[in-house]
């Protein structure tokens, strides 16, 4: 695999202060514009390990590089810098601010990511065209989020995850609450944006029947080793 997006080797966490779980992954890799569903039971860690990848936790030791940068060694604040520059991230309930407009949505992570505002050129513009690509109506970049439909909400999630081409995109269960059909439809505007651009999709699912429209499924299972201690 040609520089992989994600390279994570021999990592190990434990959550401080806590002895009852542990995770270990020997081995991770995504290739750009690779898209790889994360499939695991409830508890074997994905968010955990979605956290270590987006750098909001550290690993206790281990390798990891995001994009060719080696995050292991970087710093609190050097994480989250680089972070905002990478990893366009899409939560379960998408955690839209709801006061703001759909476009102070969409561009909210360019507000710390000032090399990624420069690939989004004009922000305003490269918003509404991510609005158009995503289905929204015309005119909803000044709606507030909270008016906006579960649907609708979705898509400006994608949209700030896409704004200024992150090579990474990070997805947790954005599925979840979601009908059969609008899962579909989610996941088909998450892909074609993802392949416009060559980003590389990580997301995790309890479901595994997504798996067939992934490039890849990868097992909890099958890469980590999780101690979880009665406590
Ligand atoms: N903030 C935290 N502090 C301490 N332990 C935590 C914290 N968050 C999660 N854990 C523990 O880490 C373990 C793995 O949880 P995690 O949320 O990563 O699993 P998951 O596979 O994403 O589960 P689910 O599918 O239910 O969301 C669990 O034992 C959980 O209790």
């Amino acid at each position: 695999m040609n520089d992989p997006v994600i390279d994570m080797r021999d990592v190990a966490f434990r959550w401080p202060g806590r002895a009852g779980f542990s995770l270990r992954v020997a081995h991770l890799r995504v290739a750009a514009g690779e898209s790889v569903l994360l499939l695991g039971e409830s508890g074997s860690g994905k968010s955990t390990l979605l956290s270590l990848l987006c750098g909001t936790l550290s690993a206790d030791q281990g390798m990891l590089s995001i994009a060719g940068t080696p995050v292991s060694n970087l710093s609190g604040s050097a994480r989250d810098r680089f972070r905002a520059e990478k990893i366009g991230v899409i939560f379960q309930q998408f955690n839209l601010l709801p006061f703001g407009t759909v476009l102070d949505n969409i561009l909210l992570p360019l507000r710390f990511a000032p090399l990624r505002r420069k690939r989004a050129g004009d922000a305003i513009v490269a918003a509404q065209d991510l609005c158009t690509a995503l289905g929204l109506p015309k005119g909803i970049g000044s709606i507030k989020a909270s008016a906006l439909s579960v649907g609708q909400q979705q898509r400006v999630a994608v949209a700030r995850a896409l704004i200024g081409q992150p090579p990474l995109i990070i997805a947790d269960e954005p599925t979840s609450a979601l009908d059969a059909n609008s899962q579909l439809a989610f996941l088909n505007v998450l892909f074609s944006q993802a392949k416009t651009h060559n980003t590389a999709l990580l997301m995790v699912s309890h479901d595994p029947r997504l798996g067939a429209h992934f490039d890849r499924v990868i097992n909890m299972a099958d890469i980590a080793e999780v101690e979880r201690e009665m406590v």
